[in-house]
């Protein structure tokens, strides 16, 4: 069987500018430069980079409300700003810090305006209703007015009408934005939950690295425009040489375990009960680590720390300037 991929999303050289003011002179600024990206059906990857790199105005490009500058886009086959009222019934977007719903209206009410506006059929929108809100825990609030929902339940359902007319391609502005870890995790795994049941494209820009974490196979990092890397996590790690750390608990106290080989001793704890040993994963494993461990000191209990992804991003960042 030949494999068949499409890509949801796919740029070639896209870029905007924008003219600003500075006192009298005119500048102008390139928000996305050169911007050459595929995604392909099922994945799940975060566009992430510090304020002002340009994700937005990417998104903006992506969903057609900003016409590109330079270069091409196509969204789910589409021509995003041609196509927009074609490419709505195909992408859904959230934004964490803007409202889709009705301020006034119950979000059941909301719901079905959606539903009407993507034409659903009563049984599709039942069926979708339903589904959603049992996923996202919606019941004990459909009745209440948007405005007068919790920042968590609020988002909650804005994430059920962003989805309601099952679009293939989700894009997330800031989903977690401001939510306490709770509410974090329970969406993220509603997220993951409709990834998996309906094959659903997400696309996130997040300043929180526990979204690129739990949720994204691949991350996009931008910096000033334009594109420094592609791939995965631990593919980004690497590229800085960010360190994988052993952390291992002892049978009894020992001395700092320092000739370990390919291996970098942090730190030592409780007299030496618990150690932590950094190695690089390109040059050696855990495995082969606790290997070379075990013919010095008894190790009862472990743990391999990845690293913290704020860290190799600012490293990402400091490499470049
Ligand atoms: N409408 C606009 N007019 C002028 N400049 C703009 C406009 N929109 C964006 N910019 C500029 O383009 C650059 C990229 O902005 P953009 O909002 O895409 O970044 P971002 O990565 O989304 O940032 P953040 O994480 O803060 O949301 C910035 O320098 C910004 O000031």
């Amino acid at each position: 069987m030949t494999e068949h991929t499409e890509h949801i999303v796919e740029t070639d050289r896209l870029g905007r500018d924008f003219k600003v003011r500075d006192g009298v002179r005119r500048r102008t600024v390139v928000a996305v430069d050169d911007l050459s990206i595929r995604i392909e059906a099922g994945e799940a990857v975060g566009y992430i980079g510090a304020n002002g790199a340009g994700k937005s105005t990417t998104i903006k490009m992506l969903t057609g409300i900003l016409v590109p500058t330079r270069g091409s886009v196509t969204t789910c086959g589409l021509r995003p700003v041609a196509d927009r009222r074609r490419l709505a019934r195909q992408v859904g977007v959230v934004f964490g810090q803007r409202t889709q719903l009705w301020w006034d209206l119950p979000v059941r009410e909301s719901l079905r305006i959606l539903a009407a506006i993507h034409s659903l059929g009563s049984a599709a929108e039942r069926e979708r209703t339903d589904e959603l809100v049992e996923r996202l825990e919606l019941g004990e609030f459909l009745g209440t007015p948007v405005r007068q929902l919790s920042l968590g339940q609020r988002m909650r359902a804005e994430v059920a009408a962003a989805l309601l007319h099952s679009p293939r391609l989700v894009i997330l502005d800031e989903p977690t934005i401001g939510l306490d870890v709770l509410s974090k995790q329970r969406l993220r795994e509603f997220l993951l939950a409709e990834r998996r049941l309906h094959g659903t494209t997400l696309l996130l820009t997040t300043h929180d690295m526990g979204d690129v974490e739990r949720l994204c196979d691949r991350i996009l990092l931008v910096d000033r425009g334009s594109l420094v890397f592609d791939g995965t996590l631990a593919g980004l790690s690497r590229t800085v040489g960010a360190d994988r750390v052993l952390v291992v608990d002892l049978a009894e106290p020992t001395p700092d375990l320092l000739d370990v080989p390919d291996t970098r001793h942090l730190g030592s704890e409780g007299g030496g009960l618990r150690q932590r040993l950094a190695f690089d994963p390109d040059t050696t494993t855990a495995a082969r680590v606790l290997a070379a461990l075990s013919g010095r000191a008894e190790v009862v209990d472990l743990a391999v720390e990845e690293p913290d992804v704020e860290e190799v991003v600012r490293r990402v960042y400091a490499a470049r300037r």
